[in-house]
Parts: C-alpha cells; sequence; structure tokens
C-alpha cells in the first residue's frame, strides 16, 4: 500500500483513516464521496470541517446541521472546549511525528493488561490514534451547565437539563459515583451521555439487553452522536476493535461482554480515555429486584479495575453511575453493595410519580379466547377498523405467527361468545393455580399452567440476532417519533396542571399489551387483527427478523397495538405510547411499573391498565430459581396481587410507596379509586370474630392439647396443616348465618385481618395469599373485645366478586355496598340459598358430608377457653410462646 492508499480497498481506508483518529462517519462519507484514497479522503474531511468552521460563525443552525453531518468531534468550533483527544486535525498530524514515542511507550507500559492480541495496536497506529496520553481531569469549568444547555439544544433539542440530571452531572464531575432513582421516562439516558458529548472521551453504558441498546444507538446515531452496541454473540472484530480503539463516544456493552473486555477497557482509559461507566437497569443486579441478572452482580469489578489505585496514569477513580426506575429501598442498598460503590456514592433520587399515567384495575378471567371480544371490545372501537378483510391482510402482515396458527384459528376469535365468569370457579378453584405451583407439586417451582419455553425470562441479553452493531450517525427519520422529543416536556407535576389532564380525552397513539406467555401474545394479536387493528406478536421465540420488523413499524407508528412479554420491555422509549395494558397478573410491581412506565413518555394522558382474574391467587412463572429467590419472587407476587386486591386507596400511591417513596400529592386523581372512590367501609367485627375464633380455637387446642375438635384430628383429616379453605367448612357449619359466604370474601378478609396485623401466614412454603392462618397476640386481643365495638373495613376486589358474578367490576361497590344492611344480606343470602338447593336438587353434586356428633362448641366456650388460656399464659412465661 503507498501513502496515497492506491490500490487498497475503501475498507482499509476507512479503517486506516479511523486509525488515524477521525470519526467515523466522517470517515465513511468521505469515502463514498472521493473513493478509496487515504489522501483525498483526508483533504474532503478537511475542508470539510474548515467549511464548517466558516459556518460556525456566521450561522449557527446550519453549522450545528453540518456539525451533526459531519460528526460531532470533527475539529470545528463548535467542538466542547472539554475535549481532551486532540484539538483539531491538522494539530493532529503536527504533533503525530513528535508523539510517536510517547504512544510507544504508552504500549509498553501496558503490557500487563493486555492480553487480547487484537487490541494489542501497533506503536504507529497508537501513536495516531492518541498522540497524548489521556489525563482524567475534567476541564469543562464553572458555566458546564451553560455549556451542557447549549449542547443539549444543538444535540437533542432540549432546553435545559433537569435537576436531577444536574445533579448527576455534578456527582460526575466532582468525580463520584452515582445512583440516579428516576421515574421511568424521565430522562436518565442523558446523565450518561452528556458526559461523553462534554469530554470526547468514551462512556462505556452497561444494558441488560441487545434490543434495548439497539434503540439507544440508533437514537443517538439520529442526533449526531456515534454510538456501537456489543453483545455476547459470535465475535466480530470489527466493530469491537475499533469500539477498543475509541471509534464510538459512546458504547453499549452487555455485563457479560464488559467483563470479558476488562483489559482491552483499561487501554482504552489509557489512550483516548473512558468517561464513565454507566450501569442502566440497574435493578438487575438486586437478587431483589424484579429482573435478576447474576452478572450484573459481577460488575463489582469495575470499582477495582479502573481506580486510581489500579491504573497508575489515573488520578481519580473513572465514576460509576448506576441508573434505574423500580428500586425499592432494599434493592438500592444491595446496588451500592454488589457494585462496590464508593462510600461517597451520591444517591440521587426523583420522584417516581408519573402524573399524567392513569392506572386501574379490572377483572376478567382472561384464560381464554372468549374473554377477548369484552376485554378489547373498546381497544377495537378505538382504532375503529372492524372489516374481517382489513384483518386478515395483517394477521399475515403483522402477528408473526404465521405458519403456527391458522387463519381460520385467528379468525374464530372474533365469533367467540362472551363467557361470563360462573359458578365453576369456586372455592375449589381460588388457590388452584398456587396449589398446582407450590403446594400440590410440592417444591416444583413450575406451576402448570405454563411451560417453561412458553414465557420469556432474562436468561440471555441476546434477544435479537444482531449481536454487533454501530450507528454512524444519520439524518433523522422523517417518521420516527422520537425526532421531535424537543417538544417532550415534564410531566405535569402541579395540582391545576392535573386538573388540566381530568379534562384531557386520550389522544392517539399505539398500545402495548402485556401478556405472560408467549402464546397469548400469538392469540391476541390474531385476534386484533381479525378485527382489523394492525397488531403484531413479539416475544423472544419469534423470528428475529420479524423482531426487528415488529420494532422500526412500532417505532414508525405503523402498528397500533404490539401485544408482548416481558421481552419488549425495558428501555423502550416512544413518546406517544397512549395505553399500556397488562393482560394477566405481571410477576411484580416492579415489572409492572417499568413496563406502564412505557406510557405516556410525552407527559400527556396514558392509561395504565391491569386486566387480571381476580377471582384467583397469580403463580409464579416458570424460571431457574434459588430456595432464596423463589421466596422473594414470591413476595413480589405477593405484593403486585394486593395491588390488584386493593380499591380503596389512590393506585399511584400505592405505586411510589412500594418503592419507598412518601407520596406528597394526596392523590393522583386520575386512578380509578380516585374517580370512583373507595367501595362503602363495612362493619365486618362479626365475621372477623367468628374467623378469628375458629382459627384461636384451632391454636388454643394444639397449644392445651385439648380436643376442641371432638377427637379427630385435623392434621389428619387434611394431612397437612389446616388451611383457611378448613376454617371457612367450620364457619359455615357453626353458623347458618354464612353458609352461602364463599371462601372468595374469607380471603379478603383473612388478608385483610392479615394486613391488620390480627393473623399471620403459619406456613413456612411461599404464598400469595394468606394460607394457613395463625393468630397473632394482637389477634387474640381483638378477640376480647366488646362485641359492639366496629371493625371498619373497604371490602377488596375479591370480597366484591364473591358477592356477584355477573356485574362489571365497576359496578361491585354498590352491590357491596348492601353487604352491611342486615335485611339486603338477608335477602342475598335466601337467594343463594335456594339456588344452592336448586343445584342439590339436580342431582350429582352431593353435599359435603358432615359428622353432627364432631359439632363444635358454641363461640362462648370457646371465648371462654381463649382468655383463660392467654391468661395463663401471660401469667406463666409473660408472652404467649407457642405463637411462632
Ligand atoms: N432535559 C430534558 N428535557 C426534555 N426532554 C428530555 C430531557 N432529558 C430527556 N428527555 C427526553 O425524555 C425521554 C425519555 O428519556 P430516557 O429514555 O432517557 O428515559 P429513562 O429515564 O431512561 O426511562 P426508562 O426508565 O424507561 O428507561 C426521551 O425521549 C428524552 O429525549
Ligand atoms: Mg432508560
Amino acid at each position: 500500500m503507498n501513502g496515497n492508499g492506491i490500490g487498497i480497498s475503501s475498507e482499509q481506508v476507512i479503517s486506516k483513516l479511523i486509525e488515524m483518529g477521525f470519526e467515523n462517519s466522517n470517515v465513511i462519507e468521505a469515502v463514498k464521496v472521493v473513493g478509496p484514497s487515504v489522501d483525498d479522503a483526508v483533504d474532503y474531511i478537511l475542508n470539510g470541517c474548515l467549511r464548517n468552521s466558516h459556518r460556525t460563525t456566521s450561522n449557527s443552525t446550519s453549522s450545528a446541521n453540518n456539525v451533526k453531518a459531519l460528526g460531532r468531534k470533527a475539529p470545528s468550533s463548535s467542538c466542547s472546549s472539554g475535549q481532551k483527544r486532540q484539538s483539531s486535525i491538522l494539530e493532529h498530524f503536527q504533533s503525530a511525528g513528535r508523539t510517536k514515542r510517547s504512544a510507544t511507550a504508552v504500549v509498553e507500559q501496558s503490557k500487563p493488561p493486555l492480553s487480547d492480541e487484537s487490541y494489542c495496536i501497533k506503536s504507529t497506529t497508537i501513536s495516531d490514534a492518541f498522540p497524548v496520553e489521556c489525563s482524567d481531569e475534567l476541564d469543562i469549568g464553572p458555566d458546564w451547565e451553560h455549556k451542557v444547555n447549549s449542547l443539549l439544544q444543538k444535540q437533542f433539542g432540549h432546553f435545559s437539563l433537569k435537576s436531577f440530571q444536574i445533579e448527576a452531572l455534578t456527582a460526575w464531575l466532582a468525580h463520584q459515583d452515582c445512583l440516579v432513582l428516576a421515574a421511568t421516562g424521565s430522562g436518565k439516558s442523558l446523565c450518561f451521555q452528556i458526559p461523553a458529548l462534554l469530554t470526547g472521551k468514551v462512556v462505556v453504558v452497561i444494558s441488560p439487553l441487545i434490543s434495548l441498546m439497539h434503540d439507544q444507538c440508533l437514537k443517538l446515531a439520529t442526533h449526531g452522536v456515534s454510538a456501537c452496541f456489543l453483545g455476547s454473540g459470535q465475535p466480530d472484530s470489527t466493530v469491537e476493535t475499533k469500539a477498543m480503539r475509541g471509534s464510538y463516544g459512546i458504547m453499549y456493552i452487555c455485563p457479560e461482554t464488559v467483563l470479558r473486555l476488562i483489559n482491552p477497557l483499561q487501554m482504552l482509559a489509557k489512550n483516548r480515555g473512558i468517561a464513565l461507566f454507566a450501569i442502566d437497569e440497574v435493578h438487575c443486579v438486586s437478587k431483589w429486584g424484579h429482573d435478576f441478572r447474576p452478572d450484573y452482580r459481577r460488575l463489582s469489578v469495575l470499582r477495582e479495575k479502573f481506580s486510581a489505585s489500579t491504573l497508575k496514569f489515573l488520578k481519580f477513580d473513572i465514576p460509576l453511575m448506576a441508573l434505574t426506575a423500580t428500586a425499592t429501598l432494599q434493592v438500592r442498598e444491595d446496588i451500592l453493595k454488589s457494585l462496590s460503590m464508593s462510600k461517597e456514592t451520591k444517591v440521587v433520587v426523583t420522584s417516581f410519580f408519573r402524573p399524567n399515567l392513569r392506572f386501574s384495575v379490572k377483572h376478567s378471567r382472561t384464560s381464554s379466547q372468549s374473554s377477548y371480544k369484552k376485554d378489547f371490545g373498546e381497544l377495537i372501537d378505538i382504532y375503529g377498523r372492524k372489516t374481517k378483510a382489513g384483518g386478515k391482510k395483517h394477521i399475515q402482515e403483522f402477528s408473526g405467527a404465521s405458519g403456527s396458527i391458522s387463519e381460520a384459528d385467528a379468525t374464530s376469535g372474533n365469533d367467540s361468545t362472551d363467557v361470563e365468569d360462573c359458578d365453576s370457579e369456586r372455592d375449589d378453584e381460588i388457590y388452584s393455580t398456587e396449589q398446582n405451583g407450590s403446594r400440590i407439586s410440592k417444591g416444583k417451582e413450575m406451576s402448570v399452567e405454563y411451560l417453561e419455553n412458553e414465557v420469556d425470562v432474562f436468561q440471555s441479553v441476546d434477544d435479537w440476532d444482531v449481536a454487533y452493531g454501530e450507528f454512524c450517525v444519520q439524518a433523522p427519520h422523517k417518521d420516527c417519533d422520537f425526532v421531535g422529543a424537543s417538544e417532550s416536556m415534564d410531566p405535569p407535576n402541579r395540582l391545576e396542571e392535573r386538573n388540566q389532564l381530568l379534562k384531557e380525552n386520550l389522544e392517539e397513539g399505539p398500545t402495548i399489551i402485556y401478556v405472560p406467555t408467549r402464546k397469548d401474545t400469538l392469540n391476541i394479536a390474531k385476534y386484533l387483527c381479525s378485527c382489523g387493528v394492525k397488531a403484531a406478536a413479539y416475544n423472544a421465540g419469534l423470528r428475529k427478523s420479524h423482531l426487528r420488523q415488529v420494532h422500526k413499524e412500532f417505532h414508525e407508528n405503523t402498528l397500533e397495538v404490539v401485544v408482548a412479554t416481558i421481552a419488549f420491555g425495558m428501555g423502550i422509549d416512544k413518546l406517544n405510547v397512549r395505553r399500556i395494558i397488562h393482560y394477566g397478573w405481571p410477576q411484580s410491581l416492579e415489572a409492572y411499573y417499568q413496563e406502564a412506565g412505557r406510557a405516556g413518555r410525552d407527559g400527556k394522558l396514558a392509561d395504565c391498565i391491569l386486566i387480571a382474574n381476580l377471582k384467583r391467587v397469580p403463580s409464579l412463572l416458570p424460571s431457574k430459581r434459588t430456595a432464596e429467590q423463589t421466596m422473594q419472587a414470591y413476595k413480589m407476587l405477593s405484593d403486585c396481587f394486593r395491588y390488584g386486591m386493593n380499591n380503596s386507596c389512590c393506585r399511584a400511591q400505592k405505586l411510589v410507596e412500594y418503592f419507598g417513596e412518601k407520596f406528597s400529592n394526596e392523590k393522583c386523581l386520575l386512578c380509578d379509586v380516585c374517580i370512583n372512590g373507595p367501595p362503602e367501609a363495612q362493619n365486618l367485627k362479626e365475621e372477623a370474630d367468628i374467623l378469628m375464633q375458629v382459627i384461636a380455637a384451632y391454636h388454643a387446642r394444639n397449644f392445651d392439647n385439648a380436643s376442641y375438635y371432638d377427637g379427630t384430628s385435623i392434621r389428619q383429616r387434611y394431612r397437612e396443616k389446616p388451611d383457611l379453605r378448613m376454617f371457612v367448612s367450620k364457619i359455615r357449619v357453626q353458623s347458618q348465618k354464612f353458609i352461602a359466604t364463599d371462601l372468595l370474601w374469607w380471603q379478603g378478609l383473612a388478608r385483610i385481618m392479615e394486613g391488620k396485623g390480627l393473623i399471620r401466614e403459619g406456613d413456612d412454603k411461599n404464598h400469595v395469599q394468606i394460607t394457613i392462618p395463625e393468630p397473632t397476640e394482637l389477634g387474640l386481643e381483638f378477640l376480647q373485645r366488646k362485641e359492639d365495638e366496629t371493625f371498619l373495613v373497604h371490602p377488596e376486589a375479591d370480597m366484591l366478586l364473591s358477592m356477584s358474578k355477573s356485574e362489571s367490576y365497576s359496578s361491585f361497590s354498590d352491590w357491596g355496598k348492601g353487604w352491611a344492611d342486615p335485611e339486603i344480606r338477608r335477602q342475598r343470602l335466601e337467594r343463594m340459598r335456594s339456588q344452592t338447593k336448586q343445584r342439590k336438587g339436580r342431582g350429582p353434586r352431593k353435599p359435603r358430608k358432615r359428622n353432627s356428633s364432631k359439632q363444635s362448641p358454641d363461640m362462648k366456650t370457646v371465648r371462654g377457653r381463649i382468655t383463660a388460656i392467654t391468661e395463663k399464659l401471660s401469667k406463666s412465661k409473660g408472652k404467649l410462646t407457642w405463637l411462632r
């Protein structure tokens, strides 16, 4: 190859120019225009840059565009003053000769860290690329905020930084580690993107999903920032090698890869410089979080390997910035500890509250296609296309299910009839999922409802087949919604602005439906397509080309609905998503809030609807978990279940308080609870009393070795600890009044009593809903209270549902109100009894055999016995030791 590069390929010229330190995008453009000649390309770039420099002074708008077109790091006057790499391309050439020696020294000094041949850049190359060793001083000046704001306007079209972004950047400028906890869609990415723009050094972003990295790189490219992502699949040495040589301002890496690249990254830190390690979606670090990724935990090596004590050329440790939108207090502590973040780590917390999101919960069986018509009818009306012909076209185009489900199957959903919840889903079914999942299967984590290959779990980052990708600066796509990001505002927080939101109608925009299984994505997408909605399925089992297509069409607003598993979750940043529907129970509130956070990122009103079978206790989706993780998973699922059952407290309040935030606004004013109000409080003293009595009596009998149950061992009869179902049957035997009150209702009451500390779970196995109730001391005290005292509670969703078979959830509250009135209750019970009799008269279902000789003593006796035991215990031991 001669000096002019004649006789070499375009690729070699590009590679040579990049090694010389030119920006990737400039090089590609130059080679496109002048062909495979190094000198001509240099000329082209230099002239282009010089022309841009002149324009900068005369016309700032066009200069911004030109700088964009040629890559930000081209030497124009608009380059950041903090840029250390080289002040101009001309200087670069002048300095090339004199810096050769120092660059050689770089290689020599850095012998130990470099193990991988591909990163052992020859001395001549390194001298071109990195004329001076990089300093880690951040000479950005006191007016950095001003600089950043103008950069922000030019590069991203935003007017100013948000206060939490300023805080995070201030910590970074002070070389401090930082943990950023800010709501979904609040703009956390800018906190780590700005350092790359401001210094010209590289920012390494650790991210859990390739699709997420892809989205972010694409967006950066449209904003004129070169970026790349590296996955853990087949190595494409070009991008990885270039990245390690510092060709990209921002590089996204999955945790597995960053651990493999420690030595080359140390080299990069020495040469171009690493401004920051950002660990995005950092809740993945924590075992207590919802997307635990073991490799995230191993990232603690970053603190050690990139500290000033390890890398002698550094004055300061390279800061770590960890970011998430969903971390409870426990998760935050775990993050700081697991990543070995410094003791001086700055924790930047903003409110998790998203004031423009309208949360609601609805009941549906969701288990069959027959529910779709009812549940998605409104959605179909909104998108307003009901022609079957159009629908069929979309089945082929979008559903991604071609070959797996026939068209006939798909359209059949349209003809299905609405099946109302029926009696079959009674006592026996309430616990069925949980029993399948954890009790009957004795320790198996998997519910029979789901098969492991039917659900998406974060096992691998390579959710796409694009293992490697580089993103050169691009012209903005005219249809991509993120181009208009400048219009994006802070969501309205003040009361008057929220009142304004109340008056708003939901604007047009796409919907994401989250479902638990891959099969659901296909079924629902097919159904919607058959109704004329432009819908597509998205799950990790579908063809990669299909997934890419869905991403593209979703961002280009071609798709109206994406029906997805969690694979389409984290980081999706599309401004105008108007509706997030969770169809089926999410596995945790973290996952729920994370996914709901895809809605309304433009600050305008958006709906977040949870449609789930509120009559059923949800089960865990299969995943490989340790015993400790299983326990935590149950805890999270249980919290999620309680969120769905709640109907008396503002939903937004419940959500932000879950993340440890004190809700400063009294109410969100938008959610279904705020709009409809809670169901009327009822005095359930009598019901709570009787439940407490049968529970306490059983435990008293065990303690006292008395035979309250007339000799028959309950353990023998049930072959396990007595559960709520057994206590409810006991109540039914004892009191005619409660003969028709079903288990679902008692389940709700037990949960409320557990919440008030009167009973607790007595089983060491994991449960979503209290199953083996045991009395607490407070519960026993409760029994001593006078009968005329009140126990006012708002009946929860399952209690209201148990009282109505056909009413829609929103109207249950009225029905429930009547339950407190003895006359109404009497009439309803009468009606239920006659229905039960009729059923019995029909035949085969025989009434359960009850042994009349084993009738319980009356309540007075029980109460007396409990009082005696309590007194005896408090005298002898001072406390009830038999209570665990
Ligand atoms: N200072 C700002 N002013 C206006 N808009 C901003 C600002 N900072 C960020 N944004 C916009 O906010 C949107 C969301 O940003 P980003 O994707 O970084 O959110 P996030 O906090 O990372 O959310 P998630 O937790 O969902 O990943 C983007 O479209 C971005 O352009
Ligand atoms: Mg983000």
